[in-house]
């Protein structure tokens, strides 16, 4: 029989599938893609713009489920839910591989098929995304100057401004180990700016909990997980250094820094320097 809408149901459903949907939710509305694919606005002819874009677009979309994954487990580890914290950590850790392999697709692109819309792009650049830099943030990668590009959003600006004045993921960290009875320095559970650098007090009860790790169960465990972490963003980095240096080559970026030069210092940023070099002395 066929049903109101003048359409045959769908081969293979057997009368079964929904297809009346003038009245009730759908797939499309529930998910929004109409707003999401109709965001795509090339603005030069050139084939590739639209992977660019997508790129890009699907980026952020990834960055907003990192932000909140780590917004979630920062407020566990503050009430002591770590199991819940270290579960959502490797979350995070799997976004940034599916981020990392996704270069993939973008290295197909070409110094040639890029320098066709390159110019459309004007001063735009990665370097101005704010999901990017809010995660940074939350990871202790604290540079205030970063702000100026936001300047002209006071919106975003309140959210990097609200996010520099809470206590960063590892300072959380640092002060669940306080309540686990490890002599934590004063001042490292504090909201801080600039790059953290490493405290040879931290290293030390660091080195407590990796000597002896049926005793620190869940805080070696968590530990850990911050460095899965910090291994899958520094392989972020590095694919992104690459893909430019293949791209542009040692071209200054249209965001005004140096380009390869300025991603290549980027490469030194440690976020968990404790956590690194207390595998020295173990
Ligand atoms: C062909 C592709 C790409 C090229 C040539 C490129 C180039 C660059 C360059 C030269 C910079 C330095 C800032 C500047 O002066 O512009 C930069 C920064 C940045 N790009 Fe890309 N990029 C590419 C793809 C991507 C993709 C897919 C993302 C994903 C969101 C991305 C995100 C970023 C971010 C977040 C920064 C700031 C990094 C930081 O401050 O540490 N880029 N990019
Ligand atoms: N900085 C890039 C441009 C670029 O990649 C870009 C431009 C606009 C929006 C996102 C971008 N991606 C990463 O920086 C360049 O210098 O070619």
């Amino acid at each position: 029989m066929t049903p109101a809408s003048g359409y045959e149901r769908a081969a293979g459903t057997e009368g079964e599938a929904e297809t009346d949907f003038s009245e009730r939710m759908s797939y499309g509305d529930y998910l929004g893609i109409d707003l999401i694919l109709g965001a795509q606005h090339p603005l030069s002819s050139a084939n590739d713009e639209l992977l660019f874009i997508i790129q890009h677009q699907t980026s952020e979309l990834w960055m907003k489920l990192v932000i909140h994954e780590l917004s979630t487990a920062r407020a566990a580890i503050a009430e002591d839910r770590l199991e819940e914290a270290q579960k959502l950590l490797a979350r995070v850790s799997r976004i940034f591989e599916q981020l990392n392999n996704a270069w993939d697709v973008l290295r197909t692109m070409t110094p040639a098929d890029y320098t066709e819309f390159r110019d459309a792009l004007g001063q735009s650049s990665g370097f101005q995304s704010a999901q990017y830099r809010q995660i940074e943030y939350i990871l202790g990668n604290r540079n205030r100057a970063m702000l100026a590009p936001h300047a002209h959003r006071p919106d975003t600006l309140a959210v990097l401004e609200a996010e520099l004045a809470r206590p960063d993921l590892y300072a959380t960290v640092l002060a669940a180990v306080a309540r686990a009875g490890l002599a934590v320095p004063a001042g490292a559970t504090a909201p801080h700016e600039g790059r953290r650098t490493a405290d040879p007090a931290i290293i030390a009860l660091w080195q407590q909990v990796y000597q002896a790790p049926r005793t620190h169960w869940p805080l070696y465990e968590l530990a850990e997980k911050l460095i899965d972490l910090e291994d899958y963003f520094r392989r972020w980095r590095f694919n992104h250094v690459t893909t430019v240096e293949r791209v542009i080559g040692l071209k200054r970026g249209t965001g005004g820094t140096g380009g390869v030069s300025y991603l290549r210092r980027m490469l030194d940023v440690v976020l968990f320097p404790e956590l690194w070099d207390v595998r020295t002395t173990l």
